[in-house]
C-alpha cells in the first residue's frame, strides 16, 4: 500500500485497485457547535411534542444517540451556549461567529454545524452567512419535537445535516440550513410555521434535499457570501443599535419615538404591504432621519420583495429598502453594514448585493 503521505497526490487515471489508506483518514471532519434549542430539548412525557424544556440535553449525549454520524465523518462536539434561541443577543452572535471563523480556518476541519433553536436560526444563520470568510460548509440545524417525543425530528435533521457539512457539494454554498429533508441558504430561508416539522421554507425555494445521509441539489445562490462578502467577523467585536418597529392599523408613535431618545443607529420599519408606512408614522420617521438616524423601510408580509420609491418616496426621504429581507435579517444586514459605512447609497448597494 501507498505510504500515507501519498494520500493528496492527483488520482491515478488508470482503473488500479484504491489505495489501502485506512478508511477514517478519508472521512470528512466535522465539528458540531451546539447552541441549545429544542434539538436539545426534553419533555415530561414522549406525548409532549410541544410543551417541554429547551436546551437541556449536553452535545456530547446528542452525538452518542446518533452513532451513524459515523458513518459519514469523523464528528466532534463542542458546546458554545446552552440557550433557548430567542434569548440571543448581539453578543452571543459575535462569539459564536467568532469561533466558526476560528474552526472553518484550521486544516483539520471539513465543515461545521451549529445546532440551534429554531426562532431565531435563520438570524443567526444569515449572520454567519455575512461575517465568516470561509468556502466550506457551515450547516445550521435545529428541530421542531424535543429528542423525548414521539416522531422526535432532531436525529434524522442533525444527520442531515452533517451529511451537508461533510459533502464536497456543499462547498462554496454560503451558510446553509438543512432541516425535515430540505437544504436551504440561510439567506432566504424563515421559520413560517410553529409546532409542525416543516416550520421552514424559503420564498425562493430551497436548494437541494438530503436523504439518507447524501445531498441532491437543483439550485445555488445568487447573492454574496461568506467568501465573496466585504464584511469579515475577525473585524467586527459588536454590532451597532438596529432595532425593528412594526407597522399595523392605528398605529401610535410611541415605539419610534423611545427608539429615537434610546438613540438607535437605525430603525427597520416592518411596514404593511409592499413597505407602506402610516401617515403619523411618516414624519416621525424622517425626524429622526434628520438626526442620522438610518431608516430601512421592510415589510411585514413574508414573500415578494419592498420595491424602492414604490409606496413611499425613498430618495427624496434618503431611505434605504430592504429587498426581500425580512424585518429580523434587515436588522441584522444594517447593523453589519453600519460597521463600514454611513452612506445610505452604500447602504441601498449592500441591501441589493447580499
Ligand atoms: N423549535 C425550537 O427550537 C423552539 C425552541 C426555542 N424557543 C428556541 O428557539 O430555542
Amino acid at each position: 500500500a501507498p505510504a500515507a503521505s501519498t494520500a493528496a497526490a492527483p488520482a491515478p487515471v488508470t482503473t488500479a485497485a484504491p489505495s489501502a489508506a485506512p478508511a477514517a483518514a478519508a472521512k470528512p471532519r466535522v465539528v458540531v457547535l451546539a447552541t441549545g434549542g429544542t434539538i436539545a430539548g426534553a419533555g415530561a412525557s414522549a406525548v409532549n411534542s410541544a410543551t417541554y424544556t429547551a436546551a437541556k440535553v449536553p452535545v456530547d449525549k446528542l452525538l452518542a444517540g446518533l452513532p451513524e454520524l459515523g458513518n459519514l465523518a469523523t464528528v466532534t462536539g463542542e458546546q458554545v451556549f446552552q440557550i433557548a434561541s430567542e434569548s440571543f443577543t448581539n453578543k452571543e452572535l459575535v462569539t459564536l461567529a467568532k469561533r466558526v471563523n476560528e474552526l472553518a480556518k484550521r486544516a483539520d476541519v471539513d465543515g461545521i454545524v451549529i445546532t440551534h433553536g429554531t426562532d431565531t436560526l435563520e438570524e443567526t444563520g444569515f449572520f454567519l452567512n455575512l461575517v465568516v470568510r470561509t468556502n466550506k460548509p457551515i450547516v445550521m440545524v435545529g428541530s421542531m419535537r424535543p429528542g423525548t417525543a414521539i416522531s422526535a425530528d432532531g436525529a434524522l435533521n442533525l444527520l442531515g445535516a452533517v451529511a451537508t457539512a461533510a459533502a464536497k457539494d456543499s462547498v462554496g454554498k454560503g451558510v446553509l440550513v438543512s432541516m425535515n429533508d430540505d437544504i436551504h441558504t440561510a439567506r432566504d430561508v424563515a421559520k413560517l410555521t410553529n409546532i409542525k416539522a416543516n416550520a421552514f421554507a424559503s420564498q425562493w425555494g430551497p436548494l437541494g434535499m438530503v436523504v439518507e445521509g447524501k445531498t441532491y441539489w437543483f439550485r445555488a445562490p445568487v447573492k454574496r457570501h461568506t467568501s465573496a462578502s466585504e464584511f469579515n467577523i475577525e473585524q467586527i467585536n459588536e454590532l451597532p443599535a438596529v432595532d425593528i418597529v412594526y407597522g399595523y392599523g392605528n398605529v401610535p408613535p410611541t415605539a419610534i419615538e423611545a427608539l429615537g431618545k434610546a438613540g438607535v443607529k437605525a430603525i427597520v420599519h416592518a411596514g404593511t404591504g409592499n413597505g407602506s408606512v402610516a401617515d403619523r408614522i411618516v414624519p416621525k420617521l424622517n425626524e429622526l432621519r434628520g438626526k442620522g438616524t438610518i431608516i430601512v423601510r421592510s415589510s411585514r408580509i413574508p414573500a415578494g420583495f419592498v420595491l424602492r420609491n414604490a409606496e413611499q418616496p425613498d430618495d427624496k426621504y434618503d431611505w434605504v429598502v430592504a429587498h426581500d429581507l425580512n424585518p429580523q435579517k434587515a436588522r441584522l444586514l444594517t447593523a453589519v453594514a453600519l460597521t463600514q459605512t454611513q452612506d445610505t447609497k452604500q447602504l441601498q448597494r449592500i441591501f441589493w448585493e447580499y
